[in-house]
Formats: C-alpha cells, sequence, structure tokens
C-alpha cells in the first residue's frame, strides 16, 4: 500500500484554487512522492479505467511509468507530430504545474504513440488506435532507481467546480493507492493460426527479386499470427511475464477503447534527457545457441555475415543522416555490437549526441520514424512497397510508443515484438528485413523466433 499525506491534499486544493474565471480549460498537475510503489498492482487497481491506460518500462527496468484515466487525449491526423507538438506547447503554457521534483517523467506526462503508415487506412483490426494518441493520464506513477511519485493531472473546464473536483480526486487518489488485487491466472490458448505463410513467403521471393532489380535497397516485411484464448486476456499476467523474460527490451501496453496494443521490444528509437540523445540501431539477426561455446559462435558468425551486415548499415546510414540534422556532438560506432534477448541475438550500433536548442523530441521521431529496421531503404519506395505487397493494416505495429514531459525529455522505442489484443483475441506481428540476398525459408523461421517472446508470455510455447 502506498501512503499519502494531508500536506497533498493542500497542494492539489491549493491548485486548484488559483482557478478563477477561466474561458478555456486549463491543466493542473501535483505530484508527490511515495514510499513504495508496485506498478503491477497500480496498473490493476485502475481496471475502472480499462481502456484508458499505459505501462511502459525502459529497457533496464529501472524507469516505469503507469498511468490511468485521461485528464487530456490528443490526437492529429494531419502534420500529425507538428500538430501535437503545437497542442502540447499550448497546453503547458497556461498549465498550473506543482512539481518539486528533478525527475524526467514527473508532472504533466504525456503517454501514447502512433501508426505505421498514416496513409494506409485499410484499418480493421486497429479501429481502436488513431494514427497518433497521446494522453495525459490523471493518475501518473512514475518509479525511479531510488524514488517513487504520483502526479495527479486534471483538466479543469470554466463551468466545473473546484470542490466537487477536491472530493472526487482524492477519493479516487485514495482508492488507486489501497493498490489492485493479485494478478490473474492467464487463460488458456484455444487456437493459433499462423496467417498466409506460403503467400508470405513468395512475397519475400518477390522482394528480393525486386531489390536485384535495383527498385529499392531493403524492405521489411511482416506478417501475423492469430491467438484466441478461452477468456479474455489478463494484460497485467502479460506484462509480468514479458518482465520476468524479456530482459533489455521496454516492455509496453497502450489501452484504447476495447482494444491493448501490448509488446517487449529491444529496439529504442530515441531518447531526450536533459538535451542528451541517445538512438539505437538494432537490425540483422540470429538465433541463440544452447551452449556458451554455440552461442559465442553464432554471434561471431552474425558480426561477419554479409547479408545481415547490409540490413544493419541501412539503418546506421539513415539514423546517422537523421541525427546529424538536429544534432552536434554525434557519436556512432563504426562497427555494430552483439545484443543478445532471451530468444535471439541482434547487430547492434548505439547512437549518443547533443540535440540542438530549439529541436523537440517529436520533431526528432517524426524524422527518424521509420527507419529502414521495420521500413527498409529508400524510405518512399519501401513505405509504397509494403503498402502494396503486405495483406494487412500495420496499425501501431513497428511504430513510436512511447512518452514525453514538460520540460521536453522523454523517450519512444520501436514496437516489434509486439500484439493487439481484443478481449479473448491477439493478433502478433513480425517482421524481417529482406535484401537482395534474402531466403524466404530463412527469412521464414526469423519471423517465428521473433514472435516467441509474445507467444510465450501468453502461455502459448509449444
Ligand atoms: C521488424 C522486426 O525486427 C527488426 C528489428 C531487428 C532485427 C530485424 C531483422 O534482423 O530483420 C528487423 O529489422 C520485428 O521484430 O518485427
Ligand atoms: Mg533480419
Amino acid at each position: 500500500m502506498i501512503k499519502t499525506t494531508t500536506h497533498y491534499n493542500e497542494r492539489l486544493y491549493k491548485a486548484l484554487s488559483q482557478i478563477h474565471h477561466i474561458e478555456t480549460p486549463q491543466l493542473i498537475s501535483v505530484t508527490e512522492q511515495m514510499a513504495t510503489a508496485n506498478p503491477f498492482r497500480f496498473y490493476q487497481a485502475g481496471k475502472a479505467y480499462q481502456g484508458e491506460r499505459v505501462y511502459w518500462t525502459s529497457t533496464d527496468q529501472v524507469f516505469t511509468l503507469v498511468g490511468i484515466g485521461s485528464a487530456y487525449t490528443l490526437e492529429a491526423e494531419e502534420d500529425r507530430f507538428n500538430t501535437i507538438q503545437q497542442a502540447w506547447k499550448a497546453l503547458m503554457e497556461e498549465a498550473v504545474i506543482d512539481n518539486p521534483y528533478e525527475s524526467s517523467g514527473t508532472g504533466p506526462v504525456a503517454l501514447g504513440g502512433f501508426s505505421f503508415d498514416p496513409h494506409d487506412h485499410s484499418r480493421t483490426a486497429w479501429e481502436d488506435f488513431p494514427d497518433s494518441k497521446v494522453s495525459i493520464p490523471m493518475f501518473l506513477l512514475t518509479k525511479t532507481e531510488s524514488a517513487n511519485y504520483i502526479t495527479v493531472n486534471i483538466m479543469v473546464h470554466p463551468e466545473d467546480d473546484i470542490e466537487d473536483i477536491y472530493q472526487f480526486v482524492t477519493q479516487a487518489y485514495q482508492e488507486f493507492l489501497e493498490g489492485g488485487t493479485s494478478i490473474d491466472e492467464m487463460p488458456s490458448i484455444i487456437g493459433k493460426e499462423e496467417i498466409q505463410p506460403l503467400e508470405w513467403k513468395d512475397i519475400v521471393k518477390q522482394a528480393a527479386h525486386d531489390i536485384q532489380s535495383g527498385y529499392m535497397s531493403k524492405v521489411v516485411l511482416a506478417r501475423e499470427l492469430e491467438v484466441n484464448f478461452d477468456r479474455d486476456v489478463n494484460i497485467v499476467s502479460v506484462l509480468d511475464a514479458l518482465q520476468r523474460e524479456q530482459q533489455q527490451s521496454y516492455v509496453f501496453a497502450v489501452e484504447s477503447g476495447d482494444s491493448c496494443f501490448i509488446g517487449a521490444t529491444p529496439e529504442r528509437l530515441v531518447k531526450v534527457d536533459n538535451r542528451e540523445l541517445h538512438s539505437a540501431c538494432l537490425a540483422g539477426t540470429i538465433a541463440r545457441g544452447d551452449t556458451v561455446e554455440e552461442d559465442q559462435a553464432l554471434g561471431e558468425e552474425l558480426l561477419h555475415d554479409n547479408k545481415n551486415l547490409q540490413e544493419h548499415d541501412f539503418v546506421v546510414q539513415m539514423i546517422r543522416e537523421a541525427v546529424e540534422s538536429c544534432c552536434d556532438q554525434v557519436q556512432i560506432p563504426s562497427e555494430p555490437v552483439i545484443y543478445p534477448l532471451r530468444n535471439l541475438q541482434h547487430l547492434y550500433t548505439p547512437v549518443k549526441a547533443k540535440l540542438r536548442v530549439g529541436y523537440t523530441i517529436l520533431e526528432v521521431v517524426e524524422k527518424l520514424h521509420p527507419t529502414p529496421a521495420l521500413n527498409g531503404y529508400p524510405r518512399q519506395e519501401a513505405l509504397s512497397y509494403i503498402r502494396e505487397h503486405e495483406p494487412f493494416d500495420r496499425g501501431w505495429y513497428a511504430s513510436p510508443v512511447g512518452w514525453f514531459d514538460y520540460k521536453d525529455n522523454g523517450e519512444f522505442a520501436v514496437a516489434i515484438r509486439s500484439g493487439l489484443v481484443k478481449k479473448n483475441k491477439t493478433v502478433l506481428y513480425s517482421g524481417c528485413g529482406i535484401v537482395e540476398d534474402s531466403m524466404p525459408e530463412a527469412e521464414y523461421e526469423e519471423t517465428a523466433i521473433k514472435f516467441l517472446p509474445m507467444l510465450n508470455a501468453l502461455g502459448g510455447r509449444t
């Protein structure tokens, strides 16, 4: 249980009292430090806000955000990154913020993400997820290595009664802090189906051929795996399993309407902390070995394999170009290293730089997305190819998912190794980089391994 203090209620009341005769809605945000906090219990306690919860933890698993409810939601279709940035800026200029803490990710924070391709509107499964959606949660838990914080955000409207809001928030707050119930058991899998695997191999063959003829240099092609359960999927138990099993990965869940987009991705798009920028190139894959020797031999093979080095190199080239256009002191090692995960190992090149004054994290996201790790190279040719040949809408798969705060710090991951959960049905996504030497069967096997993190967490290991 988390203990709150009277002091906090006083600060909340004081912040609310600062609102007099407003003509437009205004955000109030009050942050308090907590002695202890359990992110899963906090998430579970927010059950009444199902459809408006977000979970996020960084790859080192020492930074976690849990958002419950929505004080305000920003969505945009046209010029989506810029439109959201402008709306956010306007909202922050008017906001009443009481946050005595320095920690990034406290105070007003927006959590959410974007679709892969706003020009692909063959939605179907993705009707709950617009092209962009970030929310400022009503209740935000921020857990860092050394401290826990709770931020309450409230949008006050001109006609609102301050006393009513105060009563509502303090009561809801107390209920939250009591914590949720224990984690439910996972339901059982009753059916599992790979969607059109043979057709997918044909598309891969065709793509390798089109690359050899010079249409483009690389394209990432994905496929789907449908999993059905005897009852509704319990999001917290999947998060719990992902977090235990997938070290070195961002574990996330974004609920929207009746659906939840969930996964454990190793791929960072960008992190900005006090203008220090980190990005990553992660592409090129091989299996893990059964013994240490076999594992190392596979790693060595990957580090010298031309096909995988090529897949990786397109990512490095493009990210370098994007980062150099908005940063100084860009540092990118000339050779990749191995990034080991539970089920596979990748080629990895870290990127570090100093973000120039005047650039926001969303501007960087716009420049970087989609990288050739999930799209291809050149960008437009690969995007058109995916639109034309992949027989489904990617929705938010392979897209930026993350957060940013009012001090312009934030982090976005690339949401791969993920799936869309809707009640008792889940669709998983897995893709791989096709270059001129790609072999359909080997790429098929690679996507099969990439399904495993989600499949295992759902209880579907065979
Ligand atoms: C597109 C995916 O992986 C990308 C990230 C790392 C390695 C990849 C590869 O080797 O093909 C992919 O580019 C996915 O997992 O769905
Ligand atoms: Mg690959």
